[in-house]
């Protein structure tokens, strides 16, 4: 089980308060949301809680701390286990979806025979197992959500920050990702899910609203 601690975590870019420092604790096996309307700070503070925010670009106080460790910077992160899910997925055009999920894999030292294993699993488990040789171009947008879930799912993440993982989803391919996401959390994993909509929010363990960068939990872990 791997717990997610941000403490007085908070993103300014130049003047503009993006997200108010606060405290958040994500226990290894729950998922929670970060709901709010555009606008409101929650892929500022997914980024935070990767550790994925450039000085050059934000400024951020606080920490951010995995199973008690506190996290310096991306490459920490990275090594900690926590993977973030873009909104607009972070996929690269070029590649097909195969070699999406393949090619951070090979980069962490994961032997090929094992890559290429886990890459079939997730596409398969995505429901894209005959598209892995199709180019990310040339996939729909959900289809490429589900790409790259399937990436993040193959790098065993023990933190997992999804940005609106869900939003170009058909009802069908959400309550599949949403199950997947907590097949994940079950396997040990926090898990936060940044989401505009309330169906998938209300099937978290807890929510975190932000307006206008205050956060205020409206449904707290048991
Ligand atoms: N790189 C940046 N430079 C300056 N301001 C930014 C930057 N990124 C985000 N912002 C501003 O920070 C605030 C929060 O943005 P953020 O993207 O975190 O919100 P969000 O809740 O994820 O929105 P959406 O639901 O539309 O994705 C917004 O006012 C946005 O304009």
């Amino acid at each position: 089980m791997s717990d997610l601690v941000g403490r007085g975590l908070g993103v300014s870019y130049g003047d503009l308060v993006a997200v108010r420092p606060l405290d958040l604790h994500v226990a290894g096996g729950a998922m929670v949301a970060v709901t709010g309307p555009s606008g409101a700070g929650k892929s500022s503070l997914l980024w935070a809680l990767a550790s994925a925010l450039r000085p050059a670009v934000a400024e951020v106080t606080g920490t951010v701390e995995v199973d008690g460790q506190v996290v310096g910077d991306r490459g920490d992160s990275a090594r900690a286990g926590v993977v973030l899910v873009p909104q607009r997925n972070g996929l690269s055009a070029t590649l097909s979806a195969e070699e999406s999920i393949l090619v951070p894999l090979l980069a962490l030292g994961v032997p090929a025979r094992e890559a290429s294993g886990r890459v079939a699993e997730q596409l398969d488990r995505v429901g894209l197992a005959e598209f892995g040789r199709h180019l990310v171009d040339q996939l729909s947008g959900g289809q490429q959500q589900r790409v790259a879930l399937a990436r993040a799912f193959a790098l065993h993440p023990r933190v997992l920050l999804a940005d609106e993982s869900t939003s170009d989803l058909d009802a069908g391919n959400r309550e599949l990702m949403i199950a997947a996401l907590r097949e994940e959390a079950a396997r040990g994993a926090a898990v936060v899910l940044a989401t505009h909509d309330p169906e998938a929010a209300a099937q978290t363990d807890a929510v975190l609203a932000l307006d206008e960068g205050v956060a205020t939990w409206v449904r707290e872990e048991a």
